[in-house]
């Protein structure tokens, strides 16, 4: 299999090897961020050098400290200070939001564009091969706290909460960014660095562009760059699908599934040590860079079989067909189908078979849900995920009955105990970050959004009744640490994420542009708790699940 990526500093090779396993930097991933001081190529020499002198070839841990620090600059030099120029105080989205200690909360997020926003230098274009960050031209938004960088599905939400914040000028440049890289190489990488090269993550750019016409109606902006949205599609297509056979006819979806071997240099020490003993731990960290590619790294989820008792060396990601990733593809292709429309050519193919096969392979009539399938077991996978809803959001579905039945879904499955908090990722306590307790805004968003956007009035009313939980959990947790979160856990009525293998991140991007999203959704009507520590009195899911079973019984 191949290395993430070619480069012999932040990829492959004795020097990341030596420096990783030495556990130089209590974050792995601080290494591969470091920009060089000299050519690649002189480096290189040196420590051939060091290691022709070294015991057996091991560099000693002092060795290794002076030759980084004499080699390597800190992280984040690749930078220079950035701020919006489209930025204003008073977006219009403000004028949307009843609750007073809302609004002032939702001015603060918007502030915080401002330090989240950041310009690559020039010399990063100039001279590429002495950084591990892949230049793009525009300036970006980054998730903050350790991902210093552009993060490819973190952006859509970043994107959507700058168009509510009145910078249509920044998201088109990030929109920009994206599309360059799909220019440069055929599709676009998990993050902006080098080592995420050989990985994508899920495809979310013409969601982008969609978020951008529907808010600028730049159908030129489109016309120029629908090309590209083609190749990237065609990307997951050929280098990411698969048939599957159901009831004699073939279907074709999409799975994550990243054939690329070596430990991922961002958690070098982890992924080595996880393999340690196995005959194909190539296989495993091939696994590893699959469930990264989904964004849930990692989860019980990619488990296999899927179980609570699993650990992370079950990692079988390529094996599962995920809902999420279909439905994701699935809008994709009516979007692409209806900018082809918009521009006077047709496109519609696609998303009829899609339609078919998430109808045959993906959902289930006895649970009321979409499931994912698993291409080992021909199963699908019965435990309760956000990710099973996603379709709904997608409209990656025919027959509006299934609304009816997804709700009922929602309320029988998920954990009661957690409801009024927010949607726990999974049911399984396994430490991962995508697991319990862990709640994550994307899937937040995608679960209440599509709900808000059905015709049936107890689908809205449970949308409002999981968004007005969500707000108070950040809000709340916002005044406590003064952070927004990339992820909270649900334990004790909210607190910052847990487990995974690095620290909780704030900052923070996505959990931003989604408080954002249902301050936009349900601003009239959302209510900041009485005090921050308050105890909640948010409108109960229970409540809501009166109201389904009601609708239920006509
Ligand atoms: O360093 C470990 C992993 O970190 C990233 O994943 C997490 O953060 C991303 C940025 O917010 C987010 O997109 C992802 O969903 C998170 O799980 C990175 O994307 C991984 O590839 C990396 O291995």
């Amino acid at each position: 299999l191949p290395p993430p990526c070619d480069s012999k500093i932040y990829c492959t090779g004795d020097l990341l090897k030596q420096v990783q396993l030495a556990r130089l930097f209590p974050d792995a991933k601080h290494f591969v961020d470091m920009p060089l001081r000299k050519p690649a190529d002189v480096v290189l020499a040196e420590f051939q050098q060091l290691m022709a002198k070294a015991q057996k070839g091991m560099v000693s841990r002092t060795e290794l400290q002076q030759f980084v620090t004499l080699s390597f600059d800190d992280p984040g030099k690749e930078f220079e200070q950035w701020e919006p120029q489209d930025w204003n105080s008073r977006p219009r989205i403000l004028n949307k939001i009843s609750d007073q200690k809302l609004r002032a909360w939702a001015s603060e997020l918007n502030t915080k564009w401002k330090s989240l926003g950041r310009k690559i230098k020039v010399a990063v274009e100039a001279q590429p091969e002495l950084y591990s960050l892949i230049y793009v031209p525009k300036p970006m938004m980054v998730p903050g706290g350790r991902f210093i960088e552009y993060y490819y599905w973190d952006s859509y939400w970043v994107i959507e909460g700058l168009l509510l914040c009145d910078m249509p000028a920044t998201a088109k440049g990030m929109i920009q960014n994206f599309l360059y890289l799909v220019d440069r190489y055929g599709h676009i990488p998990n993050g902006g660095r080098v080592y995420y090269l050989r990985r994508s993550q899920p495809p979310f750019l013409a969601l982008m562009m969609d978020a951008y016409l529907a808010r600028t109606n730049d159908t030129a902006f489109l016309r120029e760059n629908i090309h590209l949205l083609e190749v990237e599609y065609e990307f997951w297509q050929h280098n990411r699908s698969v048939n599957i056979a159901v009831g004699g006819t073939d279907h074709t979806l999409n799975r994550y599934n990243v054939q690329v071997g070596e430990p991922r240099p961002e958690s070098y020490s982890q992924d080595w040590e996880l393999a340690a003993g196995l005959s194909d731990g190539e296989e495993l960290w091939a696994e590893l860079k699959s469930a990264a590619e989904s964004g849930w790294d990692f989860s019980s989820r990619w488990f296999q079989p899927p179980t609570h008792a699993g650990t992370l060396r079950d990692t079988k990601a390529s094996a599962v067909v995920p809902v999420d990733l279909n439905a994701v593809l699935c809008k994709t292709e009516r979007l692409l189908a209806e900018f082809h429309r918009r521009l006077g050519k047709a496109f519609q193919a696609a998303l009829e078979r899609r339609l078919q096969a998430v109808q045959a392979v993906l959902w289930d009539e006895a649970a009321g849900i979409w499931l994912d399938f698993n291409l080992l077991t021909k199963q699908r996978n019965p435990a309760f995920y956000p990710s099973n809803l996603v379709p709904l959001w997608a409209e990656c579905f025919v027959d509006q009955a299934v609304v009816g039945k997804v709700l009922h879904y929602l309320q029988v499955s998920q954990a009661p105990e957690h409801e009024d908090t927010g949607l726990p990722t999974s049911l399984a306590r396994t430490g991962q970050q995508w697991d319990m307790p862990n709640a994550w805004p994307p899937l937040q968003h995608m679960v209440i959004a599509g709900l808000a956007k059905s015709s049936s009035w107890s689908a809205r009313e449970t949308a409002f009744a999981l968004a007005q939980n969500w707000t108070r959990t950040t809000f709340s947790l916002y005044h406590t640490y003064q952070a927004m979160f990339e992820k909270y856990s649900l334990d004790g009525e909210g607190r910052p994420g847990t487990g995974g293998e690095y620290q909780v991140q704030e900052g923070f991007g996505w959990t931003n542009g989604v408080a954002l999203q249902l301050l936009d959704l349900f601003g009239d009507r959302l209510a900041a708790p009485v005090s921050a520590s308050a105890p909640r009195a948010a409108p109960r899911l229970a409540a809501a699940a009166l109201l389904v079973l009601a609708a239920a019984r006509g």
